[in-house]
């Protein structure tokens, strides 16, 4: 199987285009798994695939490190950006990509003939229970409130950009237990289909520094949807400006995120090819 791997910030896939490639669709998850491996497979947090779409330019499924299909992946849009741009699959500039969790609207920003940095429209959050999914009186939000899991108290808003995510604030993020916080709340039953969960320190309104245990992956050096459903966490609590740039401060670098007065959330960042290969199934 020919997969080109590239990174966001250091969250990192392999990527199967479809228009060469075809993966049989029962062993996808599987297949996810054991390219994610790095001992028995390529070393990834999961698997991308690139491909058709009858209702936008291209489509992207991503697939995490435990074989789950996720609904969006912030990182992993824009290195579909740049793959599709870089090998001639498009000559625009501005197109869109279809995702489980809605069609957005990227723009490519070239130099020295490459891609170098992508700007996507994430589309409006979501933050009813109906629509994370949580369990609770399905039309209310949770905004900065605090949820009893396993006996335990934790302060958080939670928020969807296709796919969901718990963001905590936090004092010191140096001090944030996320390996242990991390998969309690991803696998608390409150989660009907699990949930990402991100821990943020305010430098300023508009600065944060990040980290997140990823759904189905763990930790990673970067997640930009959980980016984005920091940003919007934190100005809906008070804490960021509204409709300015916000810099997140990622383990792998920065991404700009802007919640704007459109209620669309916008996103800005690079995209960056590591290398091509076959991998052997079999
Ligand atoms: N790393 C991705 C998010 C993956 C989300 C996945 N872990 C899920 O189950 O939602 C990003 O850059 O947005």
């Amino acid at each position: 199987m020919k997969y080109t791997k590239m990174h966001g910030l250091g969250n990192n896939y392999i990527y199967v285009n479809e228009f060469e490639v075809k993966l049989q669709e029962a062993e996808l998850a599987l297949i996810a798994v054991k390219v994610s491996d790095v001992n028995f497979g390529i070393g990834s947090d999961g698997m991308i695939l690139i491909g058709p779409s009858r209702v936008a330019d291209f489509r992207m499924r991503i697939f995490n490190s435990d074989g789950s299909e996720a609904k969006n992946c912030g990182n992993g849009l824009r290195c579909v950006a740049k793959y599709v741009y870089d090998r001639s699959m498009t000559h625009e500039r501005h197109f869109t990509i279809e995702t489980l969790g809605g069609i957005v609207h990227v723009e490519v920003h070239v130099d020295e003939e490459a891609v170098q940095t992508v700007s996507i429209d994430m589309g409006k959050p979501r933050l009813m229970k109906k629509e994370i999914p949580m369990l609770g009186d399905e039309d209310s939000i949770t905004i900065n409130e605090s949820v009893q899991i396993d006996g335990a108290d934790y302060q958080m808003t939670v928020v969807s950009m296709g796919n969901p995510h718990s963001v905590m604030f936090v004092e010191d993020i140096e001090q944030a237990a996320v390996n242990q916080i991390g998969p309690t709340v991803e696998h608390a039953a409150l989660f009907p289909e699990r949930i990402n969960v991100e821990f943020v320190q305010v430098q300023n309104s508009h600065e944060i520094d990040f980290r997140v245990w990823e759904r189905g992956s763990g930790i990673t050096m970067a997640c930009g949807t959980g980016a984005c459903a920091a940003v919007v966490a934190g100005v809906l609590g008070g804490h960021l400006e509204r409709a300015k740039p916000i810099t997140v401060h990622l383990l792998g670098g920065d991404l700009v995120i802007t919640y704007a007065d459109n209620d669309h959330v916008y996103m800005k960042g690079p995209a960056t090819f590591i290398s091509d290969g076959v991998f052997y199934l079999r």
